[in-house]
């Protein structure tokens, strides 16, 4: 019998009898506002931070809520399986942990601590190439626990190929290729307090460690960290890339390429048309575009052109367990979150992270239980009702 994540319930409900309470809240969306009083306005504006005026996370918080569970009776749900396929690898639910960079100013133990959270409940880390961390400390941190690697597409192509060969060497089994952020978007949060946590001493290590980025330098990173922080910042993305490009990524990447902040039905079908295995539907967290459509609105539309050529991944807003279960029945195969963790490590490190994971899928256990659904795979739009008010 698969593993009923519902079960974290009474085991709450049990520490309980001897006076333990949970150490974070089970409504995730308490976390920010947490992690703000213990971790500063800098750090965590950073992380809760936005595009613009914040419009594009509004309307994806708004288009999850819009969306209402309609829920069935009397089906046989006692026996329950949240497990999927995702890429060619048995998943124990539809749930990863999204990339997210400079982990280390949540917490020292950075995206390690998240990484060893992930493994440990079983759902993939994917790590992102700014990272706090090597990505060959995370890897072994994470022992054979499945890993996937997020790559910012460099201008420089050495430093490309450095970073898909180091990832390929070290174990991450997937590469997940972020096309929203040839820019760092306007996020006026973060100007209006001069704060970008690359500039404030943390620096990305992955990059820092990487040969072929260390050879751009014209003095080492300890001689002269402000001018290597720069060299990233001008070179991490590059907005002159276009559809044919991918065939370098193609060329240099055996296992399955995903490409990440897709929208738009025809660039899903560009995707297939380029060779690439996935795609996520996803706003960056409404980090990039101000005005962008909500992702979770976007994502019909691109499963559709995708059918079944492509890994269709969501993220973008993602709260709770009823959230994966709206946009698994939208048509997702599998969901990312980003800032629920990070505000969870910051919060309790290791442990922090495991609380988010568990609360989000005794959630989305119990709510596929109580409408009817004994796994993610019979879920459907009918199983939703949108509200027009
Ligand atoms: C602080 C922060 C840093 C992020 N860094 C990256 C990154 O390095 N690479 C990437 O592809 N996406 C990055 N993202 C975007 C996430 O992967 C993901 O798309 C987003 O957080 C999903 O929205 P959510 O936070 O509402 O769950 C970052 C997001 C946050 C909040
Ligand atoms: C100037 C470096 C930007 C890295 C972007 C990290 C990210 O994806 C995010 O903050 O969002």
């Amino acid at each position: 019998m698969a593993k009923h994540w519902a079960d974290f319930q009474y085991e709450i409900y049990l520490n309980g009898m001897t006076g333990a309470v949970p150490r974070l809240p089970t409504d995730l969306t308490r976390l920010e506002e947490m992690a703000e009083q213990r971790l500063g306005p800098g750090p965590v504006g950073y992380v809760a931070g936005s595009a613009g005026n914040g419009s594009t996370a509004r309307a994806n918080r708004a288009a999850l809520d819009r969306r209402r569970i309609v829920p069935r009776m009397l089906r046989d749900v006692h026996e329950r399986d949240l497990s999927v396929e995702v890429l060619g690898r048995p998943l124990p639910a539809p749930l990863a942990l999204a990339p997210v960079g400079v982990l280390s100013i949540m917490h020292p133990e950075a995206e390690t601590a998240a990484a060893r959270a992930a493994a440990a409940q079983g759902v993939p880390f994917i790590l992102s190439s700014a990272s706090s961390t090597p990505m060959e400390q995370v890897a072994e941190a994470m022992g054979d626990a499945e890993r996937w690697f997020q790559l910012y597409w460099a201008k420089d192509r050495e430093v490309t190929r450095s970073f898909l060969d180091r990832a390929k060497a070290a174990g991450f089994s997937a590469l997940f290729v972020t096309l929203d952020t040839p820019l760092l978007a306007w996020r006026p949060r973060d100007l209006d307090q001069a704060y970008l946590p690359f500039l404030h001493g943390v620096g990305t290590a992955n990059y820092f460690s990487d040969p072929a980025f260390r050879a751009g330098l014209a003095k080492p990173v300890h001689e002269d960290p402000n001018a290597a922080v720069m060299h990233f910042v001008g070179m991490f993305a590059d907005p002159a890339k276009t559809w044919p490009d991918l065939e370098f990524l193609r060329e240099n990447w055996d296992g399955p390429i995903v490409l990440k902040g897709v929208l738009h039905p025809d660039d899903a079908r560009r995707a297939v048309n380029a060779g690439m295995d996935g795609v996520v539907v996803s706003n960056h967290g409404g980090r990039q575009v101000a005005g962008s459509v909500a992702a979770a609105d976007a994502l019909p539309r691109v499963v559709e052109a995708a059918g079944d050529r492509l890994t269709v991944l969501f993220d973008s807003g993602v709260r709770s367990g009823d959230d994966i279960y709206k946009a698994l029945a939208l048509g997702a195969r599998a969901v990312l979150v980003g800032r629920p963790y990070a505000y969870g490590l910051g919060l309790d490190g290791q442990a922090g992270v495991e609380h988010v994971i568990r609360c989000l899928l005794a959630e989305l256990d119990l709510t596929l239980a109580l409408s009817g659904h004994s796994g993610p795979t019979t879920l459907g739009p009918d199983d939703l009702a949108e509200e027009t008010v």
